[in-house]
């Protein structure tokens, strides 16, 4: 009889290439199974080189075949996607300033020489035209296939507002959402290395046709203190570990407020508490962004914070920084691994 959690600790010490973290905790990896003297254990080798791929198989069948009672390994290797990479942004709720970190992550990291491109999945409330000041213009299509709309801030784009007249509400379900993110995803991205998807929030249509159709190959989840409670983002971080995406960690935002007078930042939710709760959940925590009214005025006025120097974009620049060294990005080649 093979020890089931002998088995899960023994791949579940093997790092991540990606995110560093347990493979099976950092989705990598689903919990292994055994059945007589052979172990069997799916990992996902999605965005991988080849020669991490041989790595990783190498280091799991290894550490498998020395769990006491296994006669027999196999793996299953999984790929979905090579080449482009999907980073999704997720949140459990609206509202917690899901688009904005993706802008501003996003225009962080091309400022860092990062190929990145921006996907708007946001079929509730479309708002990344705004925030990258692309409001009214239409991408042009070739071939059936959309060419993304180029910002001012080096980052394509491409919006679920942009196939609807402005101001229209969306009101898709399921099949209508899912083709519409698969036209965003298969537009002609050219050398974009990295797609930024800015999900809805929670765990609806857009997010499953997402994990099952365009595989992300890591995801990040945006939270505010007061949404800690965490229900919610427990969820949404559930779909990703589920369908075996690496999840980066939790980005806190609205965290502290910035007096627009002082600088001084207080707390009016106490602080600490998404840190503490990123443990809990076994999660890395990537940074808190302050609540701060220069934030929302730059981002309404289509000019994103991090395309700034000073100390407005400074929170964004330090979560490129954790992202690019987490997803091992590297300036202009875009994907390292
Ligand atoms: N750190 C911040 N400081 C000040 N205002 C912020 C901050 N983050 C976001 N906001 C503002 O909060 C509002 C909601 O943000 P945003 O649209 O990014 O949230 P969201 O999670 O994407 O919402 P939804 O998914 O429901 O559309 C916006 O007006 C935005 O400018």
């Amino acid at each position: 009889m093979i020890d089931l959690q002998l088995l899960h600790r023994a791949l579940d010490a093997l790092p991540d290439p990606v995110t560093g973290r347990g493979l099976v905790a950092a989705g990598r990896a689903a919990p292994p199974t055994a059945q007589g003297p052979v172990a069997r254990a799916t990992i996902d080798v999605t965005g991988l080189s080849d020669e991490a791929r041989t790595a990783l198989e190498g280091a799991a069948r290894a550490a498998l075949a020395a769990v006491p009672g296994v006669g027999e390994v196999r793996l299953l290797l999984t790929a979905e996607r090579v080449g482009r990479t999907l980073l999704a942004v997720a949140s459990g709720k609206g509202g917690v300033g899901k688009s904005t970190v993706s802008a501003n992550l996003a225009v962080a990291l091309a400022r860092m020489g990062v190929s990145v491109g921006l996907i708007d999945a946001d079929i509730y409330g479309p708002s990344q035209p705004r925030l990258l000041g692309t409001e009214g213009e239409k991408p042009t299509a070739d071939k059936q296939r959309m060419n993304p709309v180029m910002s001012r801030f080096g980052v394509p784009m491409l919006s679920m507002g942009m196939l609807v007249p402005p101001g229209q509400a969306i009101a898709w379900r399921g099949p209508m959402a899912g083709n519409a993110l698969g036209q965003l995803v298969d537009a002609d991205w050219g050398a974009t290395r990295l797609l930024i998807l800015d999900l809805p929030p929670g765990t609806g249509d857009v997010q499953l046709t997402m994990v099952q159709k365009h595989k992300p190959g890591a995801a990040l989840i945006v939270s505010t203190p007061q949404d800690l409670a965490l229900i919610d983002a427990t969820r949404a971080i559930d779909l990703f570990r589920k369908a075996t995406v690496p999840v980066l960690g939790l980005v806190e935002n609205m965290a502290g407020y910035a007096c627009p007078h002082c600088g001084e930042i207080s707390d009016p939710f106490g602080r600490g508490g998404a840190e503490a709760a990123a443990a809990t959940m076994d999660l890395p925590f990537l940074g808190r962004v302050p609540l701060e009214i220069a934030i929302r005025t730059a981002s309404d006025a289509g000019e994103p914070p991090a395309a700034q120097d000073g100390p407005v974009g400074a929170p964004f620049h330090a979560l490129a920084a954790k992202v690019a060294a987490a997803m091992n990005l590297t300036a202009a080649g875009g994907l390292n691994a």
